[in-house]
């Protein structure tokens, strides 16, 4: 297999008694979607905080195409090349889509606001073209608060494009999307593969198991078990733990 974009290695974290994170080791890996499951409380967000650099984790690394990146902010993460789309949306409700593109592309410089260094219009470009991948360039000009759910979800996706990303974070994309958001959003993310590799927190199992190569399965902040869909559908341990007899 090739080197991975993403890697973490050990990576633990305690909230007092709680070990939120127990040596968390996984790869992502290029073109491909490495879905992290696991139940409510497992640690998925805690672990994808400490890969965004929202958390400081106790222990362990988190290297960026061989990079050490653990002591880095996160919008440094963020210009290094690694997006994150949040569970709970921090869009700008009052701005248009438009604006709303164009500051994800101004984070990149590391001066929001100040253009210095980089032509406006070229930042512009890149926001306009982030529109057009998600098919929002038509509602440009709209304010993000007239949007459906769905578009704002794709206008976050926008966000992180323009950050021309060398890996993605989605945690939770599919959330609070109807049968056909997700069905979108779905088709939407299997196309986004081909830009940068994903690894996607998600609780929509057809959703992860329509898109995953791999998935990793966390449990009280430890991996139980990584592998494909058909590894992960066939294993005991997993079935007991989380996706029940059914799955
Ligand atoms: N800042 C914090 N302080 C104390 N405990 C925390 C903190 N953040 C998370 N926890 C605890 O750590 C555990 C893991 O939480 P986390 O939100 O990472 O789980 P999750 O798998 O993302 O859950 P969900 O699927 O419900 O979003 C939970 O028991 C949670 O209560």
């Amino acid at each position: 297999m090739s080197d991975p974009v993403l890697e973490t290695r050990g990576l633990s974290k305690r909230f007092g008694a709680l070990e939120a994170s127990k040596s968390v080791s996984l790869t992502l890996c290029p073109g491909e979607i490495h879905a992290l499951i696991g139940p409510n409380g497992a640690g998925k967000s805690t672990l994808i905080a400490q890969i965004a650099g929202a958390l400081k984790p106790d222990n362990g690394s988190v290297h960026l195409c061989g990079e050490d990146i653990t002591h880095l902010s996160t919008p440094a993460r963020a210009r290094a090349g690694l997006a994150r789309t949040f569970q709970v949306s921090q869009l700008a409700m009052q701005d248009t889509v438009l604006q709303n593109a164009l500051l994800g592309a101004t984070a990149t410089n590391g001066r929001p606001f100040r253009l210095w260094g980089r032509p406006v219009d070229t930042l512009r470009q890149r926001a306009q073209a982030a529109l057009t991948r998600v098919g929002l360039a038509g509602q440009a000009a709209t304010p993000v608060s007239a949007l459906s759910h769905g578009q704002r979800r794709l206008l976050e996706l926008a966000i992180a494009l323009t950050l021309e990303p060398k890996a993605f974070l989605l945690d939770e994309p599919m959330a609070g999307l109807g049968s056909e958001g997700s069905q979108n959003m779905t088709d939407f993310l299997a196309t986004l593969r081909t830009q940068a590799p994903i690894l996607l927190v998600e609780h929509d199992m057809d959703a992860v198991f329509a898109l995953a190569d791999r998935i990793s399965v966390l449990v009280y902040g430890e991996v139980i078990a990584t592998g494909t869909t058909d590894e992960i559908r066939a294993n005991p341990v997993v079935r007991e733990a989380y996706l029940g007899q059914d799955a």
